[in-house]
């Protein structure tokens, strides 16, 4: 298990990790989301030793990183995919490693069929398309078949297929029991992939749940209606204590309404509708929603940080998430 008490990074004026203390728990995937710059890979490059904490600390299974005999034998990680020597083939920087940490020959060529490189073991890596490198620093990860795995960002450059292979490997690999702690910046990924959820923003913990949970507070529902006669639509919806908050765009939106029930009420007192339709907010906007005050770079000048709140008070058709691009 991987566990951090009053965690803390300062880089000079920044600080870059907040206080952080949270357990990643076994046999899950634990999703670790931020914003850009929320200090997801400070926050893992410190687990790994690679980063020493200005106060606070981080151990696996009771120990420091440092700690640990033939680590590669209980935590694997994936944080920069490009860490690999350009001159040194796939099968040479994994034996590289595996020597390192006593782990025999015969696992190399396990973990290449496992990730997909068996065609291009003896390619060297500044060959290797960014899909590649992220493979073979999967490959890395497992190949001391340990109980921890860490990935940062790991979909990053992937194609669907990719990205559909990596989903399927974190799951099948916290069914075994493993512990799998996995960043992104992305919610919409992670709810197709984790079981538990820690957020972060500007290295402060803003949530530590179960996706469940973090669902089940986020899938709140409104019906979208559209009305060339709004008052009275809206005396008859607060008449059956609902009420129609207007749109950006001309439209109302009533919260926690039924759309069948919208509807027929609206025929019961003749009053024609140009629409009705269901809304959903996206996990992506909840988490939107969650980190907008933490957000450290917004698009544009200033306007960027009213957009976030805009956001998560907007609505959109199930599906139509808002994706920010790293
Ligand atoms: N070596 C460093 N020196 C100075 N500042 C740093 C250093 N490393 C990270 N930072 C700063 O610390 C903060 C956290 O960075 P970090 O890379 O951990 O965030 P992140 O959540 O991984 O972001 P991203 O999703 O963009 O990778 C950022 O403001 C970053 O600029």
């Amino acid at each position: 298990m991987i566990e951090l008490h009053q965690l803390t990074k300062r880089y000079g004026d920044k600080l870059a990790v907040d206080g952080l203390s949270f357990q990643v728990p076994q046999g899950v995937v634990t999703g670790f989301l931020g914003p850009n710059g929320a200090g997801k890979s400070t926050t893992m490059r410190m687990i790994l030793d690679l980063d020493r904490p200005t106060s606070g600390r981080v151990t696996i299974d009771g120990k420091r990183y440092g700690q640990l005999n033939e680590p590669l034998k209980y935590i694997g990680a994936l944080l920069e995919a490009k860490a690999v020597h350009p001159g040194r083939t796939a099968y040479d920087h994994l034996l590289w490693l595996a020597q390192s940490n006593r782990i025999p020959r015969r696992r190399i060529d396990e973990v290449l069929g496992l990730v997909g490189l068996t065609a291009v073991a003896g390619k060297r890596a500044r060959g290797f398309s960014l899909g590649m490198g992220q493979r073979l620093g999967i490959a890395s990860a497992l190949l001391g078949d340990p109980e921890i795995l860490m990935f940062d960002e790991p979909v990053n450059g992937l194609d669907p297929e990719g990205i559909l292979w990596v989903r399927t490997l974190m799951k099948e690999l916290a069914s075994e029991g493993r512990t799998v702690f996995v960043s992104s910046h992305l919610m919409s990924e992670m709810a197709l992939t984790a079981d538990h959820l820690v957020v972060i923003g500007l290295g402060r913990l803003l949530a530590d749940l179960p996706m469940s949970e973090f669902i089940k507070q986020n899938s709140r529902s409104a019906v979208r209606v559209r009305t060339p006669h709004v008052e009275q639509l809206k005396d008859a919806l607060a008449g059956a204590g609902l009420r129609a908050v207007p749109g950006p765009d001309g439209a109302y939106e009533v919260e926690d309404g039924d759309l069948e029930f919208i509807g027929e009420l609206a025929a019961s007192r003749g009053i024609t509708l140009h629409e009705l339709s269901p809304q959903q907010a996206s996990l992506e906007e909840a988490f939107m929603r969650m980190t907008a005050d933490s957000v450290e770079y917004h698009a544009g000048d200033g306007e960027g940080r009213d957009a976030a709140g805009a956001w998560g008070s907007s609505w959109q058709a199930r599906g139509g998430a808002a994706r920010k691009e790293k």
